[in-house]
């Protein structure tokens, strides 16, 4: 029996857009996620991370802007790492990797909130269910330029693996994803695709979105 949370999340996840403004092509990243969003995003992630991302005050307040746009669209506004300001801005969520604060202690200072975790062994998934994730990130699922320190192409058939395992949890493919690859994610058994430079570096973000959308829908 798949409890009431859980189908929530997954109704979340088929396009996950992650962006910051380092990924922008130099756009304004404002009008790159309302442009996703009018190309059918299901969920936003703010990663501001690379050598020229923002830090500080303008990383809060470009934050703070892309969280409105989130808001007043009724699309959940994560943040990927940053606990502070996940808490400060009142996020919808967080999500953390291997390397970022535990996912235990996340969960326990921002409870109730929406709990992504990057896996990418089954005792990494078994720990962070423990620990109370909502979904996995799992990757990188192809290879990927929009993350330096990315660990060995994973492959779908990581995505396989933990279900043949048993994994039962809301998953998310992560890495390289284009609108040709996104389908055999799914069909690996994804809930949804995480994409960051395909959509954010599009020449055309709203029809790149909208074709992941239907890329995902099963
Ligand atoms: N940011 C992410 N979002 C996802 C999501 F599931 F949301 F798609 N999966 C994986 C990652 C990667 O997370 P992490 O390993 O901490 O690296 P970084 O902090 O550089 O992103
Ligand atoms: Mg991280």
């Amino acid at each position: 029996m798949v409890d009431k949370r859980t189908e929530q999340i997954k109704e979340l996840l088929p396009v996950y857009f992650i962006m910051g403004s380092t990924n922008c092509n130099g756009r304004d990243p404002v009008r790159v996620l309302e442009e996703a969003i009018a190309g059918g995003i299901t969920l936003f992630q703010f990663r501001e991370k690379g050598e020229s991302a923002l830090t500080g005050k303008e990383k809060v307040r470009l934050a703070e802007r892309l969280k409105k746009i989130c808001q007043e669209n009724h699309i959940p506004f994560i943040v990927n790492d940053d606990l502070d300001l996940a808490i400060e801005l009142d996020a919808h969520g967080i999500h953390v990797g291997q390397d970022d604060l535990e996912a235990d202690i996340v969960r326990e200072k921002f409870s109730n909130k929406i709990l992504g975790v990057s896996a990418h062994t089954i005792e990494e998934a078994e720990q962070a269910i423990k620990d109370g994730a909502d979904y996995l990130g799992l990757g990188p699922i192809y290879p990927t330029n929009s993350k330096d320190d990315a660990r060995e192409v994973a492959g779908t058939g990581i995505i396989e693996c933990f279900r043949n395992h048993g994994i039962t949890i809301p998953i998310v493919g992560i890495g390289g994803i284009t609108p040709a690859n996104a389908e055999e994610v799914i069909q690996a058994s994804a809930d949804g695709v995480a994409v960051i430079s395909a959509i954010a570096s599009s020449s055309d973000v709203k029809e790149t979105a909208k074709s992941f959308l239907r890329a995902t829908s099963k």
